[in-house]
This record gives C-alpha cells, sequence and structure tokens, in this order.
C-alpha cells in the first residue's frame, strides 16, 4: 500500500493542485495567471494535444534503477523539467519568486526568472545559491542601455542564461486582464526595475499599474498626437509590462548578435517562442545556445499550433543543421507522462509554468516542491512503466499517433 504519509492526500495531481490553489487567488490573480489569449483554444489545445500520442511500453528489462537526471546549462537537473518563467508570482503568495526558488534549489530543477518578478533577480539568486542554476528570462527593451543593465546584474549574480523571449513582439491580447483592470497590487513592485524609475523619475513610484489602465493610457497618448512605427513613444511612466515588453523591432540581424557579446563568455544565449523549422533554422544559423519551443502558453497569438504539434517540425529542422543546439519545450505540461512523450518527440527538456504557480499559490515554497515532486514521481512512475531507465533513451520508437478516427501510426 502506498504510504500515505508522503502525500498530501488533498494533492494527488497537477489538476488537484489546480482546483485548489483557485480557491485560494483573488479573481485578478487567479485570470491573470491561469487565461489565454482570445477565446484561449491554443492554451487548451496545448493540453489536449498530449492526448493524440499513446506510449508503446516495453517489459521485462530491469528497470530497478531508473535515472531521471539530465544536463542543463552545464548543472545536473534532477528531472528533464524546469520551471518556466512566469511574471509577477507575489500575486500568488507573499513569498512569491523566493518561495520558488528555494524549492527548485530543494528539488535540484533549474528556475526561469521573469524579468518582470516581484523580487529583484539577485535576491531571486541568493535563495537558489551559489551552486544552483538559474537563467533569466528576457524582454529586449528598445532602449537598450535598460537591458543592458538586466544583463550585466545577472552575470554579476551568476545567472547561467538568459532566455530572450521572442514571441511577444507585441502582447496577445487578453480579454479577462482588460476586463479586470488588471492592476498590482499598491504593495508590490516590479522588482528588477525599481532603481530605473526611481532614478529615471527622481520619485518613488507608488502607483504601478500593469496593465489594462496603462494600455488606455497609450491609447490616449496616441489619440493624443503620437504615432506608433516609425518613432514609437515609450511612456515615461512607471515600467510596466504593457510599455516595455513588447518590441515590435526586434529582429534577428541586429538584436541576436548584440545579446550575444553582451552575454558571453559568462551566460548562455537561448530564444524561447520558436515555433517553426524556418525560425528554428534561423536560431541556428545565428549561433544561438539553444531553443525553446514556445507560444507562451497560448498567451499571445491565439490560433497557433499547440506546443506539442510544432515540436516536431522544429526537430527535424535543427537535426538537419551540423551544430545541432538542444531543443526545449513548454506549454501544457500537466503530467509526468507528457514529458515522456515531449522527450520522446526529440525534446531534451520540458519547461513548466502555470502549475508552478499553482502550487505557489497553493502552499507558498511547500506547494512549489509539491509540485515538481507528483510530476518528478510521474516521471520516474512513467519511464519505469514503458521500460526505459535512462533519458537519453527515450525516444519516438516509444510512441504511437491516434488520429481522430483512432487509426494509430508509428512514428
Ligand atoms: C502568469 C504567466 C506569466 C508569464 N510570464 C512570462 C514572462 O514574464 N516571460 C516569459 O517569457 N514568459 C512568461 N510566461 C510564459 C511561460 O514562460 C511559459 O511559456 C508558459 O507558462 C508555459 O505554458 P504552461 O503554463 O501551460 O506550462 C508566463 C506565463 C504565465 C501563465
Ligand atoms: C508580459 C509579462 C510581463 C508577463 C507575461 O509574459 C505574461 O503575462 O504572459
Amino acid at each position: 500500500m502506498a504510504n500515505s504519509k508522503a502525500h498530501d492526500l488533498n494533492c494527488l495531481t497537477i489538476s488537484e493542485l489546480e482546483a485548489l490553489a483557485a480557491q485560494r487567488m483573488d479573481k485578478q490573480t487567479r485570470d491573470y495567471y491561469n487565461e489565454g489569449a482570445d477565446s484561449g483554444s491554443t492554451l487548451a489545445e496545448n493540453i489536449s494535444a498530449y492526448q493524440k500520442y499513446r506510449i508503446r511500453p516495453r517489459v521485462l528489462r530491469d528497470i530497478s534503477s531508473i535515472d531521471t537526471s539530465v544536463t542543463v546549462f552545464g548543472h545536473k537537473n534532477s528531472i528533464p523539467l524546469g520551471v518556466a518563467p512566469t511574471a509577477m508570482q507575489c500575486l500568488a503568495h507573499p513569498d512569491g519568486e523566493t518561495a520558488t526558488a528555494r524549492a527548485c534549489k530543494e528539488m535540484g530543477v533549474v528556475m526561469g526568472l521573469s524579468s518582470f518578478s516581484t523580487t529583484s533577480l539577485e535576491d531571486v539568486k541568493r535563495s537558489l545559491g551559489d551552486e544552483h542554476p538559474g537563467a533569466l528570462q528576457l524582454y529586449l527593451f528598445e532602449e537598450r542601455q535598460k537591458s543592458r543593465q538586466l544583463i550585466q546584474r545577472a552575470k554579476k549574480a551568476g545567472y547561467k542564461a538568459v532566455l530572450l523571449t521572442v514571441d511577444t513582439p507585441v502582447l496577445g491580447r487578453r480579454n479577462l486582464e482588460i476586463r479586470n483592470q488588471f492592476k498590482l497590487p499598491k504593495h508590490l513592485k516590479i522588482a528588477n526595475f525599481m532603481q530605473d524609475e526611481e532614478r529615471d523619475q527622481g520619485v518613488d513610484n507608488t502607483e504601478k499599474e500593469t496593465g489594462a489602465n496603462e494600455s488606455r493610457k497609450r491609447s490616449a497618448a496616441s489619440e493624443a498626437g503620437y504615432q506608433e512605427g516609425s518613432k514609437r513613444v515609450l511612456p515615461s511612466g512607471p515600467i510596466t509590462f504593457h510599455s516595455h515588453a513588447p518590441n515590435p523591432k526586434l529582429c534577428w540581424d541586429r538584436d541576436i548578435e548584440w545579446l550575444k557579446q553582451e552575454c558571453y563568455p559568462e551566460m548562455e544565449v537561448w530564444v524561447k517562442g520558436i515555433a517553426t523549422a524556418e525560425d528554428a533554422l534561423l536560431a541556428c544559423h545565428h549561433g544561438v545556445d539553444g531553443i525553446i519551443v514556445s507560444n507562451h502558453g497560448g498567451r499571445q497569438l491565439n490560433g497557433a499550433l499547440a506546443t506539442i504539434d510544432a515540436l516536431p517540425e522544429v526537430v527535424d529542422a535543427v537535426r538537419s543543421q551540423s551544430s545541432k543546439i538542444p531543443i526545449h519545450v513548454d506549454g501544457g505540461i500537466r503530467h509526468g507522462t507528457d514529458v515522456f512523450k515531449a522527450l520522446a518527440l526529440g525534446a531534451d527538456f520540458v519547461w513548466v509554468g502555470r502549475p508552478v504557480l499553482w502550487g505557489l499559490a497553493y502552499k507558498g515554497e511547500e506547494g512549489v516542491k509539491l509540485c515538481l515532486k507528483l510530476l518528478s514521481d510521474e516521471i520516474r512512475l512513467c519511464m519505469g512503466l514503458a521500460g526505459v531507465t535512462k533519458v537519453e533513451d527515450i525516444g519516438k520508437e516509444y510512441l504511437v499517433k491516434i488520429d481522430r478516427s483512432g487509426f494509430v501510426s508509428r512514428l
């Protein structure tokens, strides 16, 4: 019989965690975290697309010793899964990103930190500790100096990689966020930019609008004669995600080279938000260190392909190159079997976003640990039952695809 003491009997699955978290978050936070862009169909398909695949288990293979560990950013990770960068974690729990970092450290799992965190990158790195790897997610600002400062701080703090988010030239449309007039509560701050704000404005910004209100101000600015396009006018208020996360001018030639020069040799440069073979090839040609296949958890272009469906073309493109960079994937991963399927389709590693936020909302650091433990146990169990003892042995021979009529085909 399973040892009940080792379990939280209220929460044995990520979907139970989602339900428990929903009870603990206020409406604004729950909607901000959980929604996708527009109708949310890409968000839903990120999850449901995993059902098209089934596992072909092998038996009689001595699985008494299973190693779930992999190397990421030059460090050993206990499972082939990391915590995806998600903004403003103090909305979920007062300990926010600090709790996530402590849980990651304890579980041996890499943490991706959003540039738009509510805890500074230095404080998060202190919670991760010297030895434990962190990756800073980056929105490359039009004001290069601000990005340069952030990169230098990340280097100094000991981050191993930057993850340049490339799927946000403009922000996707999130209707609940607009309807709720999303606003970061006054006691919270977008911590990485506090010094910038104070220096730029010579005041302590007490009103930290982050969402629809700021958007409305920008519309008013456009109506007042500012033209976006040839010369973009950035609002003079605080750095908010509506003013600073999107960068419509971001492009391969100029920006990737610049970023590599700024980050090397201390930090690797990855692009997060690749969804096609064409862009995967461009990423290879521009010499990035790795790719994350992502559609931002269905929060950007609704109608885009589910990430597990985009993965095979990206894998084929990268494998056609002589220097094969690692491929990671995120979006819709809610169970260890999803991780197994993504790896079987050619991913080297996966990242999870919302389930970690749910863990945080449920019980802070303990809740994030619970989330990572559930996924970790499921990965190990899936490997054992499929007859695989090493992550690198998970290949497409372990999968079949089922079409709508139930027809099963080998990959
Ligand atoms: C509430 C929330 C905030 C996010 N913030 C960021 C961010 O600041 N930067 C970024 O690159 N991606 C961000 N993402 C996207 C995640 O990094 C990741 O791509 C996505 O959550 C994966 O999908 P999943 O939530 O289904 O696991 C965010 C996602 C959510 C749900
Ligand atoms: C734009 C952000 C700061 C956060 C984000 O990426 C998101 O909410 O999806």
